[in-house]
């Protein structure tokens, strides 16, 4: 399982492909797989936000996770899995926990309850809860999604909780996570793509990142550059990305990362399960126009 010293550097949260019909395409997955696990990255988000989590069943993300272990084997390097656990119910989410740790989850991705708007006690007390299961915690702060806003100091009482290994932050700017650095919690991982040069050359470990499942080496550069102090190398080579992790979240994720990965024959279709739809027309061109040799 993951601790806090393995967080360093790329986690790609991984699409959930599906046929027009709605199913789930598993050959588009292991085709998908394939291409990333090749890749110099630190691990694999299964159900995340980019993994469509509010359409998937559990019984589905054990499938992916049992075609993931499949694809893994016989690999030179085990890439750890985190898997996505987290619901606006503390029961369903301590029992989603209990069962990725069954299934082999290196790590849970777990996300601020959304939509009930629970008091900062509250969330605290679901954190505590779904700790005590043992499996090692990633706590998603996205209140762009979830409707609550944790405050910095219950941010930092859920991460000294035992089992909380770090942050994803998608807090939607910086100042969360200068002050988290200040106080010098665990470790922060970028969630926000579009602040990842700025927080991993003031100390992120690393991100979580839609985009990295297109551009991933650009991604595992920007990270390794500034790891190792080279901050003006790592920022030119994020410069580049900017484009097109602009035009990435033009439309909500993961939809213009869908319509990518199917137009680039990665998968065979950009069928997302409604609510989610696919973009539009404006932006398929834009995407043509900002990512050369789509194909
Ligand atoms: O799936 C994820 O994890 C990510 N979700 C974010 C979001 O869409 O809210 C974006 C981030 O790149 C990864």
């Amino acid at each position: 399982m993951l601790n806090e010293q393995d967080l360093k550097g790329i986690y790609v949260p991984v699409v959930t492909p599906f046929l027009p019909n709605g199913e789930l395409d598993m050959d588009s997955y292991r085709n998908y797989l394939g291409g990333l696990l090749e890749q110099e990255i630190q691990g694999l988000v299964i159900n995340g936000t980019t993994g469509e989590s509010a359409t998937v069943s559990w019984e589905e993300v054990v499938d992916l996770v049992q075609t993931t272990k499949a694809s893994r084997k016989g690999r030179p390097r085990r890439i750890p899995i985190v898997i996505g656990t987290g619901t606006n119910d503390t029961v369903s989410t301590v029992n989603r926990t209990e069962m990725a740790g069954h299934i082999g989850a290196d790590a849970v991705l777990v996300v601020v309850p959304y939509y009930c708007r629970p008091s900062q006690e509250g969330i605290l007390e679901h954190f505590r809860k779904v700790a005590q299961v043992g499996v090692p915690i990633i706590v998603y702060d996205v209140p762009s999604r979830t409707g609550v806003r944790l405050t910095t100091d219950t941010i930092r009482r859920i991460m000294d909780l035992n089992g909380v290994i770090g942050l994803k932050d998608s807090s939607g700017g910086l100042e969360l996570f200068s002050e988290l650095t200040r106080l010098d919690t665990k470790p922060v991982l970028c969630g926000e793509d579009i602040y990842f040069y700025a927080m991993v050359s003031q100390g992120a470990c690393g991100g979580i990142l839609a985009s990295a499942n297109v551009k991933t080496h650009a991604s595992v550069d920007v990270f390794r550059l500034a790891s190792k102090g080279d901050l003006v190398n790592a920022k030119r080579a994020f410069d580049l990305l900017v484009p097109f992790i602009q035009k990435l979240f033009q439309e909500s994720n993961p939809s213009p990362l869908k319509w990518l990965l199917a137009r680039q024959g990665i998968i065979s279709s950009d069928t997302l399960r409604s609510p989610m739809g696919p973009i539009t027309k404006e932006l398929q061109m834009e995407l043509e126009r900002t990512i050369p040799n789509l194909t």
